[in-house]
């Protein structure tokens, strides 16, 4: 994927400027550098539709046959010729023959007459209308017709919704509920899908225990882990946990070399810092990595790595957990969507009134956990953030309806300012 591709939809979060040796380098610049990196995963599967639900299209497919297949009743009722209605009405018409769906529905109209025919049941060749049951007046084996039915009244015609041969998935779509139910009406039982990616994990600290372990003093239960297991537990992902690594130079050499060779790509939580104890950028050059992207404008997530480490993309998520989190929501998964072949779209966004007055110092954009409040009367939600300082705070994150963008720019923001927004979709 083109960077330029990558770009089409960015943050606009003021933050765009040159990189200049040791800045910051924008969100989209470091998005930009990141999906430069990938070359999406080429392997394709062959597998049935009931298997391939979420799984990345490698082929588009096309229609082989029209949708729908046949004329068809829309409606419970009965199927006429009009022009057997001849003069003024009512007519008296009488039932011939009876249509349900399956059957091959090929018996002709006589003249004058109708068939009794039921929703999805195919339409006789000659019949041009469709009465719905509560229009007529049933008498014996006939019915009485007050008012003369259009051309094609309840009848879908075959191929007025899709004609044989139209595309109708393009290669890279991911098969949602959607995608599959169109595939299956058009009878592609086999789909052609690419690779599920592999993605290896690890966190690293040395203070980390697994959540329900007791603690001794100064350990904490690992979140990064399960925030990760949680985002990458997708059909299109091979998850490779590699659980919690110390802080421990070799240990975390051993993990990140095995990591490069197991995946397409690595993410790590942590010790990207500067602190004595952050050793992620060490161990990255002692394992030969590139780096291309080392600290972002954004807050929070400043200090974000992205690079190669022989064949595998390697990304250095922040350890503090909302930092892990927003990093990953806005930059981590639209790579991991790059590389599986899904076209990198951001995450959806719209416009809300600010809620409160703040004043901060530009610089950095910010993508703040925030709650939506009440519509303001024109379809515009006004929004509320606690504090900016959240880079830790995994109970605003949790209670939060999704991440306000603050631009980089922005020195005040005023109750009533236009703000963008990023709703979350899951828990
Ligand atoms: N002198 C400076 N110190 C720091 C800077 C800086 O620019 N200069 N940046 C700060 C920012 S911003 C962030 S974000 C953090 C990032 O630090 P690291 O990525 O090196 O992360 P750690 O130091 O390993 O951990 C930070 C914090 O998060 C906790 N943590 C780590 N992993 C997990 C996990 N899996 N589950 C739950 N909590 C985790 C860890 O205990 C620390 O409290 O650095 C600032 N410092
Ligand atoms: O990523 Mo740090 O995120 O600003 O606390």
């Amino acid at each position: 994927m083109s960077p330029s591709a990558a770009l089409s939809d960015p943050f606009y979060c003021g933050c765009e400027t040159e990189p200049k040796p040791g800045a910051l380098l924008s969100v989209d610049m470091a998005l930009a550098k990141g999906l430069a990196l990938v070359e999406p995963v080429q392997e394709v599967e062959r597998m049935s539709l009931e298997q391939a639900h979420g799984r990345v299209l490698a082929e588009a497919v096309k229609a082989s046959v029209p949708l729908p297949l046949f004329d068809n009743s829309a409606m419970d009722g009965y199927a006429i010729r009009i022009a057997d209605i001849a003069g003024a009405g009512p007519w008296r018409l009488p039932i011939v023959g009876r249509i349900a769906a399956g059957d091959a529905g090929n018996e002709p109209l006589p003249k004058g007459a109708t068939l009794r025919i039921f929703t999805g049941a195919p339409v006789p060749p000659g019949c041009d209308a469709v009465v719905m049951q509560e229009m007529v007046r049933l008498e014996g084996d006939a019915i009485w017709l007050d008012r003369r039915p259009k051309l094609d009244e309840n009848i879908r015609r075959a191929g007025e919704d899709l004609a044989a041969g139209t595309e109708i998935i393009s290669a890279g779509r991911c098969i949602g509920p959607r995608a599959a139910a169109l595939l299956a009406a058009s009878g592609c039982g086999k789909v052609a899908v690419r690779r599920r990616i592999r993605v290896a994990f690890f966190s690293t600290g040395s203070e980390l225990r697994a959540p329900g372990v007791p603690l001794s003093p100064g350990q904490i239960w690992n979140s990064n882990r399960y925030h990760l297991q949680g985002s990458l537990n997708l059909p299109w992902i091979d998850m490779i946990d590699m659980g919690a690594i110390p802080d421990t130079p070799d240990l975390l050499q051993r993990a990140l070399e095995q990591a490069s060779r197991d995946a397409d790509l690595v993410v790590t939580t942590g010790g990207v810092s500067v602190g004595d104890e952050d050793h992620m950028p060490a161990v990255l050059r002692a394992a030969g990595a590139d780096i291309h992207v080392m600290k972002v404008a954004m807050k929070p997530g400043k200090p974000l790595v992205i690079g190669r480490i022989g064949t595998a993309i390697y990304l250095g998520l922040p350890g503090n957990p909302v930092s892990a989190f927003v990093t990953w929501y806005v930059i981590g998964a639209r790579i991991a969507e790059a590389l599986a072949g899904l076209p990198g779209a951001a995450p959806s966004r719209f416009i809300v009134r600010a809620g409160f007055d703040r004043l901060r110092h530009p610089g950095r954009c910010e993508f703040l956990p925030a709650r939506l409040g009440k519509y303001d009367g024109h379809g515009t939600r006004t929004v509320e953030i606690a504090t900016s300082h959240v880079s830790h705070r995994l109970a605003l994150l949790g209670d939060a309806d999704g991440l306000l963008l603050i631009p980089a720019e922005t020195g005040r923001i005023q109750r009533g300012d236009m703000l963008e927004f990023l709703p979350f979709r899951d828990g």
